[in-house]
């Protein structure tokens, strides 16, 4: 085990400790946010699955993405449920488990129209401070607004970048190959642009380290991850 590691593996457990990890799509947030968190023995939240989750919901259930109202009152009354444990990935809706529906290009698509319903936002942001509360404040939240709007407080805060030419490769290959550059340039650079018209995610607020990982390995991401936040949160 690597040093920065080891450091973390003895970072006072009971010690609040939330990270807050923000950045753009395919910079490698959710897998490395979860990895961080094991290794932190921290809860782990994964946010866009949850602007996933419901935007999955709406099209299950006929919800007009371009109508706001109904886009905010369907957000407001799903039964959603994420789990936090970094081991075990599962979101349901109303029951049912979409843990890896969420995940299909469809939803990659459309949900930048939740993402930009400010009503939506509003009442999953609520959710999610309510999550980071439950978890005991030991948690790795991580998404576009965390650093900055969630959990402007947290004990560590971090924008995760990667080139754009990394991240459409990464993206390429987490999919298997099979998308084409047209269709990956739109899940990723397009949804970026249209995110970004509601959250900044492409630049550090005050108080935020910036770790880019364009020429980082996987390993050497959540090395660089776990010394920014031993840096802030010691
Ligand atoms: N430093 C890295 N080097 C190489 N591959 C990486 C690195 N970080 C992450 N990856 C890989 O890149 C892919 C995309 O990462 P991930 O899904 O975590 O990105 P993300 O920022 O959460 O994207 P999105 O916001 O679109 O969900 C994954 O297959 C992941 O394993
Ligand atoms: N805190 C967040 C998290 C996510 N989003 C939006 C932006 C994305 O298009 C979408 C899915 O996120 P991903 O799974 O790709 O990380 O949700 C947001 O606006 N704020």
């Amino acid at each position: 085990m690597s040093s920065a590691a080891t450091d973390m593996r003895h970072y006072r457990l009971g010690k609040p400790l939330v990270v807050a990890i923000d950045g753009p799509s395919g910079s490698g947030k959710s897998s490395v946010s979860r990895e961080t968190a094991r290794r932190l023995h921290a809860a782990y939240l994964d946010t866009g699955a949850m602007y996933r989750a419901v935007t999955w919901h709406c099209l299950d259930t006929g919800v007009d993405l371009q109508e706001a109202a109904s886009v905010e009152k369907a957000s407001r009354e799903v039964d959603l449920k994420i789990s936090t444990d970094p081991d075990h990935e599962l979101v349901s809706v109303d029951g049912t488990d979409v843990t890896l529906a969420i995940r299909e290009p469809s939803i990659s698509s459309a949900v930048s129209a939740v993402a930009t319903t400010l009503g939506a936002r509003a009442e999953l942001i609520r959710r999610q401070q309510q999550i980071i509360a439950d978890s005991g404040r030991r948690i790795v939240a991580e998404g576009r607004d965390i650093t900055t709007v969630v959990a402007p407080d947290a004990e560590a805060r971090i924008l995760l970048t990667a080139s754009e030419e990394a991240r459409l490769r990464r993206r390429g290959i987490q999919l298997g190959g099979t998308q084409g550059d047209a269709q990956l340039q739109e899940q990723v650079l397009t949804r970026d642009a249209k995110d970004s018209t509601v959250v900044n995610f492409h630049e550090a607020a005050d108080g935020v380290f910036t770790v880019d990982s364009s020429d980082l390995d996987f390993e050497e991401t959540v090395e660089a991850v776990l010394a920014a936040v031993r840096s802030a949160a010691h």
